[in-house]
């Protein structure tokens, strides 16, 4: 789930790849330019939550960027960029209205952490959709859990809801009122994690020229979503259940403890009991967020969701797309959907209705607008192998190569038994790096075993 879209603004390609990475690695959705006037032609043709731009480039440069943004968009957050920091510069730029300012150079966590300061909260999403009887099941006994403020694990496989499901819990919580504050483990970098999620001060690391509230803190009164909690190492599991134990929270390089009051829910699409009995999931911190587990079906276990499911999100697409008529599926349609696996789960629905939706003229939705990727992946195998068709993004050399690739990863994870540490080991490429893929993937509809 995308968590805000992002204009980058930067005119050094191989710095502006690199934030680039950074902050699609936290799932932000950017658009990057390489001047301040590409910027501008940017802003007509799309909307956005948040700028981040340099202050030094060609042309009007930053400073010009955000005059025209204090005067066409007022309400959106500027975060400037500079190699040459000084009080008086930033207090210009705060004064021309920039919301932060960052001087060059900088870690990832100090850009993430500022960030998600000034990102608006994403709307929350309504309650689940479901029909099937199992779903209905979970949906109530989560309606039951809500009410406590017991620590709640929420599990399936990717793609089938987990994060859905932890809004809802927030959302019929006592804490509704209050934050809700979702952290990706897998997709933040190891080194970033300790202080996204604990926060830091001035002078902590190198960059950190100013305090920053973690995740925990800015969850206060409210809730904290762990994402894809089975991807954080352990020697950071232990800083957190000592937070958990505690009930406070200490910033990088602060002394002063912060007292918390916050409900914690955690997903993960890989077994954690087992991961716990093998050693690679602290046994402790497994039985102090699995207070309360829940967990997702298979949307291929749940069939009774489907068409219930692609209704709701053909309409939130058309609706999204100013559609003014929303079209609907037609029968043979319909029975397409009901006999795919869906291997992706309800990600993968999402995407074949996206597609449907790009295809359809009429106000039916024809078999031949419910175009399916064919990534049929066999886990039950030791080689995976991909049939035929290929799917549309993987069209080209370029997507012979991606295919190759997602195969390759799909492979060495079958022979680690799924141990990323050390597919990323085998293959030669770094943990972060590896996450990147695999969350390319999954977006892809790919179903990444546990
Ligand atoms: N029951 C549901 N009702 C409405 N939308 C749903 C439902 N389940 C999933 N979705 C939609 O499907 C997509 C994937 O859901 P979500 O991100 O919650 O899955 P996830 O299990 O957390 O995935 P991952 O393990 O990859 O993080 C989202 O766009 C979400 O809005």
């Amino acid at each position: 789930m995308s968590e805000g879209k992002l204009l980058l603004v930067e005119d050094d390609a191989s710095l502006r790849e690199a934030l680039l990475d950074t902050l699609m690695l936290a799932h932000y959705d950017c658009v990057d330019v390489g001047s301040a006037e590409d910027a501008i032609l940017a802003l007509k043709n799309d909307s956005f939550d948040m700028v981040i731009s340099d202050v030094q480039m060609d042309g009007i440069g930053g400073i010009g960027l955000l005059n025209h943004l204090q005067q066409y968009y007022p309400k959106l957050p500027v975060l400037l960029m500079t190699a040459y920091a000084t009080i008086d510069n930033a207090v210009n730029a705060m004064k021309l209205g920039a919301v932060d300012y960052l001087s060059k150079p900088f870690s990832p966590e100090v850009l993430l952490n500022q960030v998600s300061r000034y990102m608006p909260v994403k709307a929350v999403e309504g309650t689940p959709i479901v029909a099937d009887e199992k779903s209905l099941a979970l949906l109530s006994l989560a309606q039951r859990v809500a009410a406590s403020d017991a620590s709640v694990m929420i599990m399936g496989p990717s793609g089938s809801g987990k994060e859905v499901l932890a809004r809802y819990i927030h959302q019929n919580s006592s804490r509704v009122t209050k934050p809700f504050v979702a952290i990706n483990c897998a997709a933040i970098p190891e080194n970033m994690l300790e202080a996204t999620l604990f926060g830091y001060e001035k002078g902590a690391f190198t960059g950190a020229y100013q305090a920053c509230p973690g995740k925990f803190e800015q969850a206060e009164g409210g809730t904290l979503l762990l994402d894809e909690i089975s991807e954080m190492e352990v020697g950071l599991q232990a800083k957190l259940l000592r937070v958990l134990q505690e009930r406070e929270v200490e910033r990088l390089g602060g002394r002063k403890t912060i007292k918390l009051n916050v409900r914690v829910l955690a997903t993960s699409n890989r077994d954690l009991k087992a991961m716990a009995a093998s050693g690679e999931f602290r046994e402790d911190l497994y039985y102090r967020i699995n207070v309360f587990p829940l967990t997702w079906p298979a949307l291929n276990q749940r069939p009774a969701d489907i068409l219930p499911l692609a209704r709701h999100l053909l309409q939130r697409h058309a609706q999204a797309a100013n559609r003014s008529e929303i079209p609907e599926f037609g029968e043979c349609a319909c029975r397409k959907l009901l006999s795919h696996r869906w291997p992706g789960n309800v990600r993968e629905l999402d995407n074949v209705v996206q597609r449907a939706l790009i295809l359809s003229t009429a106000s039916e939705i024809l078999v031949s607008d419910i175009i399916i990727d064919s990534l049929e992946l066999d886990f039950t195998n030791d080689s995976p192998v991909i049939a035929e068709p290929k799917p549309a993004e993987l069209d080209g050399l370029g997507g012979e190569l991606k295919a190759q690739e997602h195969v390759i990863i799909l492979e060495t994870l079958s022979q680690c038994n799924g141990s990323r540490k050390l597919v990323a080991e085998k293959l030669g490429i770094s943990a972060r790096t590896l996450r990147y893929k695999m969350a390319k993937m999954r977006d892809l509809g790919i179903q990444i075993p546990a």
